[in-house]
Order: structure tokens, then C-alpha cells, then sequence
């Protein structure tokens, strides 16, 4: 189904309930058009639901691209995309998806708790939700290890934990699918491997799926699956084993240097034969 622009769908009552399908993600053919150019050609790829999905690829392959248009923000998104049994973009995916961007959404002159406290408002308002709010918010901050800098303000933290805050705020509404996009960007050895063991916890206890994109290829052996792209394609969707032994490499980085060389001899046969 072509992504519906959200406010689309008819009201909820009358809606069909969402296909529960294996599948967190589905897309056939999918083009995202930018500017003047096509930045995704034609992709056709699965999330499989409770694991974790690394995308990666160079910088600008078009990785941030893909993550919006699974979360339903990006326009101009052609072939089918299906979001957890829904459109992408459908309304009700907003509270069933956890997004964080690349630049973290806190606001600086407010504590950590207070970030939390903002968003957790604005996800479950009211009086009634109150003690669950309290539970939920203490809940994410411990999460993502920030129980030590939950009174300091968001502006005087450290990048990365700054970009812990943003994931604390999309871990809050206990999201089916989280998408991250660079998450691990600036963090040192030990934080990464912290956040990994955490992306792991959260799959394996919560049965969350997680879309998490990277350019660092050492973390696509943490992924249960890949998505590898470059300039706007696939190269594999597959686990990072069967990549390796199909293309005979001992890393994963190794094998995707391999399908690169391989997509380019590729792409110069076809053009020897039409020229
Ligand atoms: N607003 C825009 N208008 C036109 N083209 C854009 C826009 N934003 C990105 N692009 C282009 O789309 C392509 C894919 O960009 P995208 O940000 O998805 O790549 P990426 O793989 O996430 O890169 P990075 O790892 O550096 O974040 C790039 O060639 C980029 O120049």
C-alpha cells in the first residue's frame, strides 16, 4: 500500500484491526524522492518482528531516508510500505513507534526527570496517569543507565548522554518498534557495548523489534539481521552469518566491500551491453 498521508484513515471504530503478520516492516518497491533526485530505488525488503535490524551503509546511502519513511515523516514515498500491519504514516502507528533522530530532541534548560516528565505528559496526560508516569519515567532513565544525572539539566550533560535522553523519551510509551538512527555516534567503547546490551534486553524481555542504522560495520555483528545499502540500493538483507558465508569474507565489513565490488562489475557488464 503507497504511504497514506497521516489524517487519511477513517476514524478508529471503523478502521480493521492491524494484521499482526511476522513481519514488523514490509516494502516492495520503495522510492523516496528528494529535492530532484530519487535517493531509494525500488527497495524491497523485511523487519522481522522482536529482533534487531541493522541498516547500514556509507554516509548519505540514504539509510535516514529509509528510517522516515518506516516512521511515516518523509514525503514523496512511492511502492508499499507496511508498518506493523498498517500504512506507514497511519495514525495509529504514532504511539506503536519509538523514533530517534540522529540530533537529540531535549530541551537543554530543563533536568533530565523533567524532559521525561514532559514527554510522559504528553503521551498519557490526566491526573489518573500520574503514577504511571512516575513509574514509567524512572523506569526509562534507569533504562538507559542516566539514574545518577536524572536532576541535572539536559544542557550540561555530555553528547552521548544527552542522545540517552532522546532514547529514554521514545523508550517511554514502551514503542513495538523502535527505530534509531546512529545511535551509537560519539559514544565511547564502553557506552556502545552498554547501549547494544541494552538494544538486546529490550528485544528479548519487551519482544520489541528494533531498526537501528549505523555506518560503523563492527555493529552490524550485534544485529540479528542486515539491511546493507549503497547510494540509494540493497546490497543483502540477511544475517550477518549468512553473509559472510555466502560471500566467503571473515567480517562483515569484508563481505560488504565484496557486494560492493561485486554490484559494480555488475552495473559495467550491463552498461557494455546496451552501449
Ligand atoms: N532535504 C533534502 N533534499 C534533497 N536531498 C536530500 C535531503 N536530505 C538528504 N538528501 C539526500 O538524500 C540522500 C540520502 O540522505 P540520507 O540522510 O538518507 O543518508 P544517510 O545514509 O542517512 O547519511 P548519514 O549517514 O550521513 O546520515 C543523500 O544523497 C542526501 O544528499
Amino acid at each position: 500500500m503507497v504511504n497514506n498521508p497521516p489524517g487519511t484513515a477513517g476514524p478508529p471504530h471503523r478502521q480493521p484491526p492491524p494484521t499482526p503478520g511476522p513481519q514488523a516492516v514490509h516494502a516492495e518497491q520503495l522510492t523516496v524522492v528528494r529535492g530532484s533526485r530519487t535517493v531509494l530505488h525500488g527497495l524491497d525488503f523485511t523487519v522481522p518482528r522482536g529482533q534487531i535490524t541493522g541498516l547500514l551503509g556509507p554516509s548519505g546511502c540514504g539509510k535516514t531516508t529509509l528510517m522516515r519513511a518506516v516512521v511515516g515523516t518523509q514525503a514523496r514515498v512511492g511502492g508499499t510500505l507496511d508498518v506493523l500491519g498498517r500504512p506507514a504514516g497511519h495514525p495509529t502507528l504514532r504511539t506503536r513507534i519509538g523514533y530517534v533522530t540522529q540530533a537529540p530532541s531535549v530541551y537543554d534548560d530543563l533536568t533530565v526527570r523533567q524532559n521525561l516528565d514532559y514527554f510522559a505528559a504528553i503521551i498519557a496526560p490526566g491526573r489518573a496517569a500520574a503514577a504511571r508516569r512516575r513509574t514509567d519515567v524512572t523506569r526509562a532513565i534507569a533504562d538507559v543507565d542516566l539514574t545518577g544525572h536524572a536532576d541535572a539539566l539536559a544542557g550540561t550533560l555530555s553528547g552521548g548522554q544527552r542522545s540517552r535522553v532522546s532514547l529514554a523519551v521514545a523508550l517511554l510509551g514502551t514503542p513495538e518498534l523502535l527505530v534509531l538512527d546512529e545511535p551509537t555516534v560519539g559514544l565511547d567503547p564502553v557506552l556502545r557495548r552498554d547501549l547494544w546490551n541494552l538494544f538486546h534486553t529490550i528485544a528479548a524481555e519487551r519482544g520489541a523489534t528494533l531498526l537501528v542504522s549505523s555506518h560503523v560495520m563492527d555493529e552490524a555483528e550485534r544485529c540479528h539481521r542486515l539491511l546493507l545499502m549503497r547510494e540509494g540500493e540493497l546490497l543483502a538483507d540477511d544475517t550477518p552469518d549468512a553473509l559472510r558465508t555466502r560471500t566467503g569474507a571473515e567480517t562483515v565489513e569484508a563481505a560488504f566491500l565484496h557486494l560492493v565490488d561485486e554490484a559494480k562489475a555488475a552495473a559495467a557488464r550491463t552498461k557494455e551491453r546496451t552501449s
